[in-house]
């Protein structure tokens, strides 16, 4: 058994979309990044990449390299999710927050896991989403961006 976590920070900006655990999310502001700016996927990346010992997202996709430039998250988390179990690795469970003044999550939170699990080939029942507000402190309670954090365990295939 494996364990990891992952902690990722967008920012918000006019004219950007919003996409959380592969979800669009109607809202006046999006995130800005590199790729599609996905905070939940990023952190569930590097939740995975660490439980495996292999350093971090912009290890594997530089933020340098064009060839990300606007990428979908769930491509990158896709291949990360290919180094798990090329390793020898599945997913046991995942547990995330989210934290953000706004928008809402609630009305989203099953469509990010479903979509999450779809991603990492797993069944809902492994994965948790949940979202909190930072009660108005800081650069979340500020609505200058999105953070997210997750916890993976993974488990050896040949236990599963
Ligand atoms: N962006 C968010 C933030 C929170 N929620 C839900 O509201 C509950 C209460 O949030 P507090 O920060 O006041 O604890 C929280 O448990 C979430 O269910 C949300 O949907 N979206
Ligand atoms: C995903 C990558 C690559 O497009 O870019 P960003 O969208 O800026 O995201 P970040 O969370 O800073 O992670 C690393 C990156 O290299």
């Amino acid at each position: 058994m494996r364990i990891g976590q992952g902690f990722d920070v967008h920012t918000f900006a006019k004219g950007e979309s919003l996409i959380v655990g592969g979800v669009n999310i109607p809202y006046e502001w999006g995130l800005k990044g590199h790729s599609d700016a996905d905070v939940l996927l990023h952190a569930i990346a590097d939740a995975c990449l660490g439980a495996i010992a292999e350093g971090d997202i912009g290890h594997h996709f530089p933020d340098t390299d064009p060839t990300f430039s606007g990428a979908d998250s769930a491509g990158l988390l896709k291949d990360v999710y290919a180094l798990v179990e090329g390793k020898g690795y599945t997913l046991g469970n995942l547990d995330c927050t989210i934290v953000a003044e706004k928008p809402k999550m609630a009305p989203y939170i099953s469509p990010m896991r479903e979509k999450i699990a779809e991603l990492l080939q797993a069944e809902i029942s492994q994965v948790n989403v949940k979202a909190t507000t930072s009660e108005k402190m800081g650069f979340t309670g500020r609505k200058e961006g999105m953070a997210a954090m997750v916890t993976v365990l993974l488990q050896n295939k040949s236990c599963s």
